[in-house]
């Protein structure tokens, strides 16, 4: 049984859920599955995520519940392009449809106009949604700690992994990040937004990331504005920022990235695991 959701997290999943059998109706798993090819052909984020300097998910965000429409977005493509032009290390698109104008047609284009890892960001609970992803470009899947118990935790962080995807563990409290590091999670995201109010407080991220042991990636996920927010997470032990509205609603996306890149990179940050 799920562990228990409330407010717009639930509402969300519910609709994902409503979604997906509609999905399943129309292509049960097996033949979805079918599909799959058989050699590996994803792109690990992890060893440029553990690189010096902060590495930037850029996200190709249309619209949010906590903001409605956030920008017309006619071609995801060029979109990610000047993302990777201006240094990203990781495109992340958000595939859920019904909240965020995303969807699987923009996981594809993005997949085809860059040579980085994308991020298929959505609200995973089934195993069918993984091999979607997987099927669909995605080198690394979103899973929320918060919409799953811990046996379902484990069991799609190792189906991810056995379709060659990077499980992208995300969490908001101090026992979601335990349940995260207890299910073997090596990527670790912490959402400074409160999946359940709504709320951005980039104190979450100062918070918990010492609960997250060395040799885990940190990814200090939303309430990035800009360069300053980037030097203050990477102070806190940040490896990584993933980054949407500030970006999607800024003026030029390329010159955006590099910003948040070169913030990232400054010599003056000296990450607190390797001083
Ligand atoms: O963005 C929302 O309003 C939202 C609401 C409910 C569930 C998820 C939501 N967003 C997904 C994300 O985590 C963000 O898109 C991502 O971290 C980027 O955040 P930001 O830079 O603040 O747009």
């Amino acid at each position: 049984m799920a562990a228990p959701t409330t407010s717009v997290l639930a509402d969300i999943v519910a609709g994902a859920r409503a979604d997906l059998a509609e999905r399943e109706r129309a292509l049960p798993l097996a033949e979805l599955k079918a599909q799959l090819p058989s050699a590996r052909e994803t792109i690990d984020p992890r060893p440029t995520f553990r690189a010096d300097g902060v590495a930037v998910i850029a996200e190709v965000k249309r619209a949010s519940p906590s903001r409605g429409t956030l920008a017309h977005i006619p071609d995801p493509a060029v979109l990610a392009e000047r993302y990777e032009a201006g240094g990203a290390a990781a495109i992340s698109v958000l595939t859920e449809g019904r909240r965020f104008s995303g969807s699987l047609a923009d996981l594809v284009a993005v997949r085809r106009s860059v040579d980085i890892p994308v991020l298929r960001k959505d609200f995973i609970v089934t195993a069918y949604q993984l091999v979607e992803a997987r099927l669909n470009g995605a080198d690394l899947a979103l899973l929320i700690v918060a919409a799953l118990d811990d046996c379902e935790l484990v069991g799609l962080i190792e189906r991810a992994r056995s379709l060659d995807l990077v499980p992208l563990v995300e969490a908001h409290t101090a026992d979601e990040v335990r349940r995260a590091v207890d299910a073997g999670a090596d990527v670790i995201g912490i959402n400074n937004r409160d999946l359940k109010t709504l709320e951005v407080d980039p104190s979450t991220f100062h918070r918990l990331a010492p609960l997250i042991p060395d040799g885990i990636v940190r990814i200090a996920e939303s309430g990035v504005r800009g360069p300053h927010d980037v030097i203050e997470f990477a102070r806190a032990g940040a490896d990584v920022v993933l980054v949407g509205e500030a970006l999607v609603t800024g003026e030029d996306p390329r010159a955006g990235v590099a910003d948040l890149v070169a913030a990232g990179a400054h010599p003056a940050l000296q990450h607190p695991r390797n001083p």
